[in-house]
């Protein structure tokens, strides 16, 4: 984004200087909440001074040391602690005596981590309020997933003196983030009353358009008020302001500086109040910001001519920090469980040549094997269908021991062994997991153009009138191959001991646990996202109040099994499996993470579906 604006600006002014000479004072502090990513915009995340032009184009760089907003030397030691994720006794301390619940007057501000709290908390609100209730439905066109991200809601449920914040500028003065009362409500317009600017404003139906630059059309449309409900706002909604009179939700607060930035809202800690609040939940920035501000690259401010400097590109390949890639998540090496292998592996593995074929005479394969049963199995299969007459003449080769066929379906075997080797392990039972590989493999095997040639070499030697018929032999053929083996692969160990294996406690690995724990995590974030979802589509409908109450419980129930990273590396008894939840997620891990309980309630259910599994159902 800054490197962009800069050479906007230099595009604009035709001037070749930074900025297109343009002069810059820049403020800001990276210790509070970092930048959003945007993937439509190709913005990842980055800071601003991690951008190409930052360092040459903002060479100075002043450090402002005085606090103005708050003069409780307690809060202000917190606010820098917890921002920059560093935290004394002294600072948890000083947030257990804020904990007590405060005097709500008209003023007060209840900030929350998420939308969906926030929302419910609006919602609540406005519904407690006296008097009518105006709801205003906007009018959507587009992709679902952009509407949702849209700052004006898909219903507006406003009432005469509730309190809204404009999320939109539409002046000098009228900006986003401005909150004000409401004072008029009518199907075309919303008064609203602007206390900081004294204003009354006629505020109208707004379009929000969520443009794509590479396609350069409207991904999505919505027609709305530029207003939302302000009894409560996101903590992200709240950046830069000051209130008098706070209460802050901690939970699911797990982004660098986010409780730092709630609290600095704060102007005293008398009407502070801060709920849910766990030292787990504040974690540290990246070392990049920390990089940036130890820097003792500072000109000082006395000589500005360098500022006036001409646009060098050179200056631009100047890269004094280590870029913070957030994309950049560290992998383990280890194999991934998942990867089956690939149809590309198989095909690149040499065939077995025909130096290695048995030769013709006694039957070459195994005991198991029976090629005489295979083929009048396969006979059978297509007894009374259109194809039977065709299955039936090659199957007559077979049984009459004809040279090509058999050399054939030694071939045919090899292969289906070739396979299995490289699945199954030697003398072992076999593993659902071996045993899907393996038919996978056996799929792409089927796939592979040397199958294809010496299915059609065969078939043609037969003069096989209908060549789609022959391929349904031959198919049919390996399938009763590749059944024959994985039935023998399952047989090396005894029923019996089957039966005793499944029944005793899991011996699954470290990373086969890690994997139920994830798959139980994301289960629990998909179920929790369906059930918010819910909830919101209920949100100022009265004839839906109980779907409303129901899922409401439901979301809260999904809430409480779940746990923030750092709360389950620091209290976990599996600890084991967190390797693999880890390395699964991306490096906010922001997947859900489920409790030890929940945990354990989704391995046992694994291990009853193991259970339910028997020898004869394996195929
Ligand atoms: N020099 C000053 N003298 C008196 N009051 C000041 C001064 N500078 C800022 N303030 C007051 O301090 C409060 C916070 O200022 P401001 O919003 O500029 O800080 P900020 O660093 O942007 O805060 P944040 O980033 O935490 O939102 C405001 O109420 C502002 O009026």
């Amino acid at each position: 984004m800054f490197d962009t604006i800069e050479s906007i600006c230099r595009n604009v002014k035709k001037n070749n200087a930074f900025f297109g000479g343009l002069q810059l004072i820049l403020a800001g502090d990276f210790y509070q909440l970092p930048p959003v990513p945007d993937q439509l915009y190709g913005e990842t995340g980055k800071f601003c001074f991690q951008s190409k032009s930052f360092y040459s184009s903002v060479p100075h760089h002043v450090d402002l040391k005085t606090v103005f907003r708050q003069e409780d030397n307690n809060l202000i030691q917190s606010i820098n602690e917890l921002e920059k994720g560093e935290l004394s006794d002294d600072t948890v301390q000083f947030i257990n005596t804020v904990t007590k619940d405060i005097d709500h007057s008209e003023e007060t501000v209840f900030l929350f981590a998420t939308n969906y709290k926030a929302k419910l908390h609006n919602h609540d609100q406005v519904m407690k309020m006296e008097g009518d209730l105006k709801t205003y439905k906007s009018r959507d066109e587009g992709d679902a997933y952009y509407l949702n991200r849209f700052q004006a809601p898909p219903i507006l449920g406003l009432k005469i003196s509730c309190k809204v914040m404009l999320v939109t500028n539409l002046s000098d003065n009228l900006v986003n983030g401005l909150t004000g009362r409401v004072k008029e409500l009518t199907e075309d317009h919303v008064k609203v009353h602007f206390e900081m600017v004294d204003q009354i404003v006629t505020i109208e139906r707004k379009l929000f358009v969520k443009f794509d630059p590479v396609s350069r059309r409207a991904l999505a449309k919505r027609v709305q008020f530029p207003l939302i409900l302000a009894f409560g706002l996101t903590i992200h909604k709240s950046q830069g302001m000051s209130l008098k009179s706070v209460i802050i939700d901690c939970e699911d607060a797990k982004i660098p500086g986010q409780i730092g930035v709630a609290l600095g809202r704060a102007t005293s800690s008398e009407q502070l109040q801060v709920k849910n609040f766990k030292p787990s939940l504040v974690s540290k920035h990246p070392q990049a910001i920390k990089n940036f501000y130890d820097c003792s690259f500072k000109p000082s401010c006395d000589d500005l001519s360098c500022c006036k400097a001409e646009f060098i590109s050179r200056d631009l390949e100047v890269d004094l920090f280590a870029p913070f890639d957030i994309d950049n998540v560290e992998l383990t090496e280890d194999e991934d469980p998942d990867d089956i292998t690939g149809p590309e592996n198989f095909v690149n593995e040499d065939e077995p040549s025909s130096e290695e074929l048995p030769e013709f005479g006694p039957s070459p394969f195994p005991e198991y094997i029976n090629m005489n049963t295979i083929v009048l199995g396969v006979r059978n299969e297509y007894a009374n269908t259109p194809f039977e007459n065709n299955i039936s003449a090659l199957s007559d080769n077979v049984l009459q021991n004809d040279k090509k066929i058999n050399e054939w379906l030694c071939q045919q075997f090899l292969s289906v062994k070739h396979v299995s080797e490289s699945n199954f392990e030697d003398g072992e039972k076999a593993q659902q997991k071996q045993i899907t590989r393996f038919c996978t493999d056996i799929n792409s095997y089927l796939k592979t153009t040397k199958y294809f040639e010496s299915c059609k070499d065969l078939l043609l030697h037969y003069n096989a009138s209908e060549l789609q018929d022959g391929q349904f032999f031959c198919t049919s053929i390996l399938f009763k191959l590749q059944y024959l083996e994985i039935e023998h692969k399952s047989s090396l160990v005894k029923f019996d001991s089957v039966i005793e294996e499944r029944t005793k406690p899991s011996k699954k690995s470290d990373v086969g646990r890690g994997n139920i724990r994830h798959i139980g995590g994301y289960c629990v974030a998909k179920l929790k996202y369906k059930y918010q979802k819910k909830v919101q589509s209920a949100l100022y409908d009265t004839n839906k109040v109980s779907q409303l109450e129901n899922a409401r419980k439901k979301v809260l129930f999904l809430s409480h099994i779940t746990v923030s990273y750092s709360d389950l590396t620091a209290s976990s008894t599996s600890t084991d499996t967190l390797k693999t939840t880890h390395r699964k997620q991306n490096i906010r891990q922001s997947l859900t993470n489920i409790s030890d309980v929940t945990f354990e309630f989704f391995e046992k259910m694994n291990e009853a579906i193991r259970n339910s599994e028997t020898f004869s159902n394996l195929h």
